[in-house]
């Protein structure tokens, strides 16, 4: 017996299952009385159909969605196009069709998955889409299975492969940006349209996919504070290491008694801290909860063979399903109702980097600013001026969001102060 699917997308990920399938084949036997069987493959056009054939690969090329819709042999769909359409419409077509679907799309399942979660559900087929986060790491299952029985209060991830590759390659081999980016396309980490991972969107689709799984909580793209690593200067890197930290594209979400607050940023980790060591196209993603306590989900983020991996996993996962009577069962079962947390509760320390005119003067000015905010400083440093420009760096005590936009807004406002960078900082 052969389960039958359609690959859409022939592209990094999709092509990596054939390998997949052929290396795991006696292990799937094992598990499977059924053979997984790519019957069909959407392709965009002829001419990449010619490049797939010229690649060796010999499957059944179509380029209409319908001739996958009408082969009732096909059960399962796996989307690996990316981006949002004509994925969207594709997966509801296939979930109408009767298809259980997996995909590793997070744009999509950020965005819409309410909607095609509740399609799935009222179709009885699966939406699976393990590869959405983290690539590699099984994250969304453990986190549906091994932590129902937990309650999470804190999770911290590195959640971009490609911008935790680009920043080790800058911070430690002396990379430019355009550099590193190129190579990260190359390697096939980065998306199509690599805005999304450089500034911080990729990682708040996952962020927001996690909020689900993790705390039970929908969040909108707006709900999540996000920027990037393009602001990042070499000074602010070399300064973290000064300063006993390492500087990462970290998202994060913390559960105070007023709701969730998430959000995706260049933070300085502690060097002693589980993520800082986390380098390269590695992702982790650091829990804190009442039972467990600490633990740390570590490997590789992005990159077709591991991406493959999670995405075969969902599909065998589907035929098991299918085998014991159980498809339809939503992939997360934990949903309770969306609450955000009041900015008052929400504290971290930060760091500043402010340029100001080269006097003394300026600096106990610059200390009125955010003292008048009831801002006082951890460490500060002036670093050598031009006789014109200085450039002081602070990190602050703890403060909360509306004291932090407070600053913010009066930095902006003082002329004579340029606000370069402003960065959040953990550790007590
Ligand atoms: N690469 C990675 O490490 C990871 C990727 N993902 C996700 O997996 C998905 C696939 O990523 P990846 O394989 O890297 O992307 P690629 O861009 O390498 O592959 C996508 C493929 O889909 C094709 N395609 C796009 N639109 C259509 C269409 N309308 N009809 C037919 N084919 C189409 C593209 O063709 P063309 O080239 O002509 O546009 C391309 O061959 C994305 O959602 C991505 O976010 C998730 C985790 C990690
Ligand atoms: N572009 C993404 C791919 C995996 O999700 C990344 O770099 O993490």
């Amino acid at each position: 017996m052969a389960v039958n699917i359609a690959i859409l997308g022939f592209g990094t990920v999709g092509t990596g299952l054939p390998t997949l399938l052929s290396e795991n084949k006696e292990k799937l036997a094992k598990i499977l009385d059924e053979e997984i069987v790519i019957s069909k493959v959407l392709m965009r056009d002829n001419k990449a159909i010619e490049k797939a054939r010229s690649q060796g690969f010999n499957y059944d090329f179509v380029l209409n969605l319908d001739d996958i819709l009408a082969d009732s042999e096909i059960s399962i769909v796996v989307e690996l196009m990316g981006r949002i359409e004509p994925a969207k419409t594709y997966i509801t077509q296939a979930i109408e069709a009767g298809k259980n679907v997996v995909t590793a799309n997070k744009d999509l399942l950020a965005v819409h998955g309410v909607e095609l979660r509740s399609l799935a559900q009222k179709h009885h087929v699966a939406l699976y889409y393990e590869a959405a986060v983290a690539g590699g790491i099984p994250i969304l299952r453990t986190l549906a299975n091994s932590f129902s029985s937990d309650k999470i209060t804190h999770l911290l991830g590195i959640l971009n492969g490609t911008s935790n590759f680009m920043m080790t390659k800058m911070s430690e081999e002396g990379w430019t940006y355009d550099e590193s980016l190129a190579k990260a396309q190359e390697l096939g980490y980065a998306e199509s349209d690599p805005t999304n991972d450089v500034d911080g969107i990729d990682a708040s689709y996952k962020l927001a996919i996690l909020s689900e799984f993790a705390f039970g909580m929908t969040l909108a793209p707006d709900d999540i504070a996000k920027s990037g690593l393009r602001s990042i200067q070499k000074t602010d890197v070399e300064i973290a290491q000064q300063f006993g930290y390492v500087l990462k594209l970290t998202g994060e979400i913390n559960e105070v008694d007023s709701g969730i607050f998430a959000e995706v940023s260049p933070t300085f980790l502690p060097k002693s801290h589980p993520l800082a060591s986390v380098n390269g196209v590695m992702n982790a993603v650091f829990i804190e909860s009442e039972g467990i306590g600490d633990s740390v989900f570590y490997g590789a983020g992005a990159g077709q063979k591991p991406t493959a991996t999670s995405v075969l996993a969902d599909i065998v996962r589907i035929v098991k399903r299918v085998k014991d009577g159980t498809i339809g069962k939503s992939f997360n079962e934990y949903a309770r109702s969306t609450s955000l947390a009041n900015p008052h509760d929400i504290e971290n320390k930060y760091y500043f980097s402010v340029e100001t005119p080269d006097s003394t003067g300026q600096l106990l000015l610059l200390v009125e600013l955010f003292t008048s905010e009831n801002v006082s400083f951890e460490q500060v440093l002036q670093q050598k001026g031009n006789g014109k420009r200085a450039v002081v760096v602070i990190i602050s005590h703890k403060i909360n969001r509306v004291q932090l936009s407070a600053i913010q807004d009066k930095l902006n406002q003082e002329k004579d102060f340029k606000l370069l960078n402003r960065f959040k900082v953990l550790g007590d």
